[in-house]
């Protein structure tokens, strides 16, 4: 019992001590190392007590209101990774790297040596990590005890490792080269694989060079991608990085690519303005094809497709990409003109399948796309053979757990320094947070520990005008600093000393020594800095950062870096012993969001206020008969549809 005291106060007080740094504070109620046998009220009263002794007021509080149940609830038999030797080492560990500077770690060549990696053409420097190599001996050996070489073997496998959905996990098998054998359940996936990509291929040549057209006639040179989630960040962040990349913006020549995404009706008049529907060819994306948002939008879409072409027009304007076969018939789309995928690929996963393949072979052609999905084929056979040292996306993972379990520091910002990888943050908020953001492990046990980091992120220069202000001076946020050799636009002015490219590059190499030197009063004064500044201009350095520069930015290497990060994810959630692909945590919003919608429509139809009697609490019940009020929205014209007014 003393020892699950001590350790759980480890944590509590180095969170404490870093609590100016951190959003939250963990959820000390997952305690599972206090002792089934002792009794729970004497346990929280240690706690409170030790609490109190070791850390701050505001921890002690929190302490205090743990009720009985949720000690007791947390308490059941069973160990995690917490629980093992080589996760205590790492713990014991954070104090001798906390006698550290950044400043002196830098100082030792040796050690920045063996902390850069150049692989796959990438260059990855973990150098600027608070980590030397008996942190990352440690990492490795946690990684080893949590038995990350088999899992990653049983994902390539096929096994069902996604278990509260009983799928296996291969979104590795999309981008497979067409002669790989990738089995699940005694066959092999890739011929399916690369039927649905020779599909496309002909599908979007045929579209591009004016074979298939419109009801009317006219070439289809505008696609409208709808789908939300991992239908839609994935490939648009694959968009967003092409668009200006010299060979595949050449192959987009006179195309355009819209998506629609939110169901906010704002969205749908963004997404169709200025679009004639003569020549716009829509593509429907959703895995389960029931995604309320989606679907809505599509048949929105749909309505003004055939408000404008006459009722016949959806075979020869719309398309569908999904898992669930039946349900695109239903909908209207000849299932000839559906581009199938597999459970096995989870949505936000789902880039290099058909979700993602189909709308850019539509906007770059094929062989652009191909590019990029050979891009990630080559990283993920990086992640399956290279030993851990010299993993990208293990080193990775484990860095970046190391900053999350042992450093305290929870959230991750990523910056590339790279106009054209704008949308990367957005879609690795999905792939990260919807797969690690989870509060039990694969058995359902409630965690000792938090999982999943909070990421978000910004192309440099533009967050250095913005939220660095925080990560230099304020808390301590691990960043991605994501750089390129050579850029996808080149512009040089004459008198300028340096190019614009190199201009945007300086400040790449300059904010990591920034974040991790920082600026003592010592150089204050030196520069003769008055004395009640120095506290104001002082930066504390010491704040870790992780380099990683790509020769370019090519559909190659936007394939490599995607499936890096896909797999910097499933590195974290495999140590920390969570289902990675599953996503529970999504359906209650859905499920009362369904009960609202049948209240309002009857609201709606029969002025009907809305009660607590109704099953729904006083203050949304008031604040949802508030908006009703509102008028902003007639009573549903019978038998008409009403367009945003921009589409009328
Ligand atoms: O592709 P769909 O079935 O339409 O799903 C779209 C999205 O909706 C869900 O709410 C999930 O949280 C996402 O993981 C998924 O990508």
């Amino acid at each position: 019992m003393i020892l699950g005291h001590t350790h759980c106060l480890n944590a509590v007080s180095r969170t404490v001590e870093r609590s100016q740094n951190i959003t939250t504070l963990p959820t000390f109620n997952h305690c599972t190392h206090l002792s089934r046998a002792c009794n729970i009220v004497t346990v929280r009263n240690t706690i409170e007590i030790e609490a109190k002794r070791t850390v701050s007021a505001r921890v002690a509080r929190m302490l205090a209101s743990m009720d009985e149940g949720s000690i007791a609830a947390n308490m059941s038999g069973g160990s995690t990774i917490a629980d093992t030797p080589e996760w205590k080492a790492l713990q014991e560990h954070v104090a001798e790297i906390d006698k550290t500077h950044l400043r002196d770690l830098m100082a030792d060549e040796r050690r920045c040596m063996s902390l850069i990696k150049e692989s796959e053409g990438l260059y990855v420097d973990f150098s600027r990590q608070r980590v030397t190599a008996e942190t990352v001996k440690l990492l490795v050996n946690l990684a080893e005890a949590a038995g990350l070489r088999e899992k990653i073997d049983g994902m390539f496998k096929g096994e069902r490792i996604n278990s509260t959905e009983d799928r296996a996990v291969l979104h590795v098998a999309t981008r497979a080269r067409r002669d790989q054998t990738i089995m699940v359940e005694g066959k092999n996936v890739v011929p399916e694989v690369w039927e649905v990509l020779d599909k496309i291929k002909s599908f979007s040549d045929k579209v591009r060079n004016g074979e298939w057209l419109g009801a009317t006639g006219k070439p289809l040179t505008k696609v409208v991608a709808i789908g939300i989630g991992g239908s839609f960040l994935g490939p648009l962040f694959v968009h967003t990085a092409l668009k200006t990349e010299p060979s595949a913006s050449k192959q987009a020549a006179g195309r355009q690519l819209n998506f629609l995404a939110n169901v906010d009706p704002i969205d749908v008049s963004r997404a169709l303005k200025g679009l004639d529907p003569e020549e716009t060819l829509v593509v429907v994306v959703s895995k389960t094809f029931t995604t309320a948002e989606t679907m809505l939008n599509a048949r929105t879409v749909r309505q003004w497709l055939k408000s404008h072409l006459g009722p016949d027009c959806v075979s020869k304007h719309m398309v569908a990409v999904s898992t669930n076969l039946k349900l695109v018939k239903e909908f209207g789309i000849n299932p000839e003109n559906a581009f199938g995928f597999w459970d096995w690929v989870g949505g936000r996963y789902s880039v290099c399948s058909a979700v993602g393949i189909l709308p850019l072979s539509l906007q770059y052609g094929f062989d652009v796309m191909q590019q990029f999905l050979m891009g990630a084929n080559n990283m993920d056979d990086h992640f399956k053979n290279m030993p851990f040292e010299n993993n990208l996306p293990v080193l990775m993972g484990l860095t970046s757990l190391w900053n999350i379990s042992f450093m305290g520091y929870p959230a991750l910002a990523i910056l590339p320094y790279c106009q054209a990888l704008s949308k990367l943050a957005p879609h690795y908020q999905q792939v990260s947070m919807e797969s690690n953001g989870k509060g039990v492990d694969m058995n359902g046990k409630a965690l000792p520990f938090e999982t999943g980091e909070v990421d978000f992120g910004e192309p440099g220069t533009n967050g250095q005008h913005s939220f660095y202000q925080l990560v230099h001076q304020g808390r301590v946020v691990p960043c991605d600093f994501i750089g390129v050799v050579r850029s996808q636009q080149s512009v040089y002015l004459k008198g300028e000393i340096v190019s614009n490219h190199d201009e945007l590059m300086c400040n790449f190499f300059a904010q990591a020594d920034a974040l991790a030197y920082g600026k003592t009063p010592e150089q204050l004064r030196s520069e003769n800095v008055p004395d009640y500044l120095i506290p104001h201009k002082a930066f504390t350095g010491n704040r870790p950062s992780l380099s990683i520069m790509v020769p370019s930015c090519t559909a190659y290497t936007v394939g490599q870096l995607l499936a890096m990060y896909e797999h910097r994810v499933a590195v974290q959630g495999f140590v920390w012993g969570i289902n990675s692909f599953d996503q529970w945590g999504v359906e209650l919003g859905k499920v009362l969001a369904s009960k609202i919608r049948t209240m309002m429509n009857q609201s709606r139809t029969k002025s009907r206020v809305i009660l607590p009697s109704d099953g729904i609490n006083y203050s949304t019940a008031r604040m949802i008969n508030k908006y009703l009020e509102g008028k902003t929205q007639l009573l549903y014209p019978e038998g008409h549809d009403t367009f945003p007014v921009d589409l009328l």
